[in-house]
């Protein structure tokens, strides 16, 4: 006989629900004190959906007749919601390590750029590898992201510059999201640099002209999910007039407007993006007071990237400015070949100690803030009735170790849960 539920995860230490009212977001005091429930259980239904969260002994009296798929005893562990990674660029071929070498000993990141590197290598590699090649790597990777206790990822192209390759890449997320159980939210981000031989308004019209209504056609028939536009607005990169009429062709489109801006100089993104009505903007490490404010108005969430500032030695995004101001805070990994750190762990960590973010501010940066960032806080982010069962389970009674325990997630997470669906993530594949 089949069971009627999923999953029980009973007598946990702690249940860290993050928050219990329907919040899409959380800001200033929100951010500080963290819904947690102590001596805690979660059931999942077939339909892999929370059914119900709360005290042990109320769940037990109430599901005492019930039976379940699995039940795991969380007795001296934690549960928390699945961490949700709000940028990362994914899909590529050849790693850029020569690079890492070079920034080491002194070049900037621009200068790596100029100089034909950077993104322009990765453009090269990329278009030449095959789709299968590609999306082997990818799935390597999101396994890697997976047992570091990400369970919604933001997949972006922008390895392509033309359409061909975009499309690639963009298929391969695709497949990816189809096949995988780690959730992807997918972005175009046709503007991640323009291309070699060609200039900034050539680019903007070919985006305009070529790649955007192709793609309207792919969704359109169904054959692409694209869920976010992304641009990189940046001096010697796209300027703000041609980041405005790409994001708001994008919007057109039925895109959620999620950019680069502000990273390493100040280009009134923040002001644009709230203009625009974007849902966020990453980076920041150069934003105004003025761009702050203009954000914490818009509601646009502030996707903060720890990985870059510490790789790139940037000045760190000021975190503490915009919480204070009531900006919606997120984190991402930027997962990417400059930036390669597949652990949102990590990042909390880098965000605690770099960018002054308390504990509960980063775990809620990672989890609901980084959901509404992705156009999904509805459904994931937080251990609510009727939101997707995707959660840890931690060796720990402290959730706090997470982020404490520096690299230390693969010892810490026992179990990762999506939609009530224990995951193995032993397996171990190349990258
Ligand atoms: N700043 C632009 N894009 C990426 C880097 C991509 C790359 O260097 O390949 C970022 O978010 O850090
Ligand atoms: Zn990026």
């Amino acid at each position: 006989m089949s069971s009627n539920h999923r999953l029980l995860v009973e007598n946990a230490d702690q249940v860290v629900v993050i928050c219990n009212h329907g919040e899409k977001f959380l800001t200033k005091e929100g951010m500080k004190n963290l819904s947690v429930i102590q001596n805690a259980s979660v059931v999942i239904g077939r339909d892999g959906l929370i059914e119900a969260v709360g005290p042990s002994k109320a769940i037990s009296l109430q599901y005492s007749g019930a039976s379940f798929d699995k039940v795991i005893d969380a007795k001296g562990m934690c549960v928390l919601p699945g961490l949700v990674d709000a940028h990362t660029h994914p899909v590529w071929a050849g790693d850029r390590v020569h690079e890492f070498a070079m920034k080491l000993a002194g070049a900037t990141y621009m200068d790596v750029h100029r100089a034909g590197g950077g993104i322009h290598f990765t453009v090269e590699h990329t278009r030449a590898a095959a789709a299968p090649e590609l999306l082997g790597s990818l799935g390597s990777r999101l396994a890697r992201m997976l047992r570091a206790g990400t369970t919604l990822v933001e997949c972006k192209s922008g390895y392509g510059l033309e359409l061909q390759t975009e499309v690639k890449m963009l298929e391969v997320i695709e497949k990816a999201r189809r096949s995988l159980p780690i959730n992807i939210s997918s972005t175009y981000c046709g503007a991640h640099a323009v291309p070699k031989g060609k200039t900034v308004a050539e680019a903007t019209e070919d985006i305009l002209q070529v790649q955007l209504p192709r793609l309207k056609e792919l969704m359109s028939a169904g054959t692409l999910r694209v869920d976010n536009i992304d641009v990189f607005c940046e001096q010697g990169v796209f300027d703000l007039d041609a980041t405005r009429s790409i994001l708001q062709a994008g919007k057109e489109l039925g895109l959620n407007i999620n950019f680069h801006g502000d990273e390493l100089h100040p280009m009134n993104s923040a002001q644009l993006g709230a203009e625009l009505g974007a849902l966020a903007i990453s980076h920041l490490e150069e934003v105004t007071d003025e761009g702050i404010a203009a954000m914490a108005m818009a509601g646009t969430a502030a996707v903060l990237l720890p990985t870059t500032a510490y790789i790139l030695r940037l000045p760190q995004p000021r975190a503490r400015a915009m919480l204070d101001a009531g900006v919606i805070v997120a984190l991402g990994s930027d997962f990417n070949p400059n930036a390669f750190c597949c652990s949102m762990p990590i990042v909390m960590h880098l965000a605690c100690v770099n960018m002054r973010m308390t504990m509960s501010e980063a775990l809620a940066a990672a989890t609901i803030n980084a959901a509404y960032a992705l156009g999904r806080s509805d459904t994931h982010g937080s251990l609510e009735v009727g939101k997707h069962g995707d959660l840890l389970v931690l060796n720990n009674s402290r959730w706090e170790h997470l982020i404490y325990q520096l690299g230390g997630h693969r010892e810490l997470i026992r179990h990762v849960v999506i939609k009530g669906n224990v995951i193995n993530t032993d397996q171990t594949m190349p990258l």
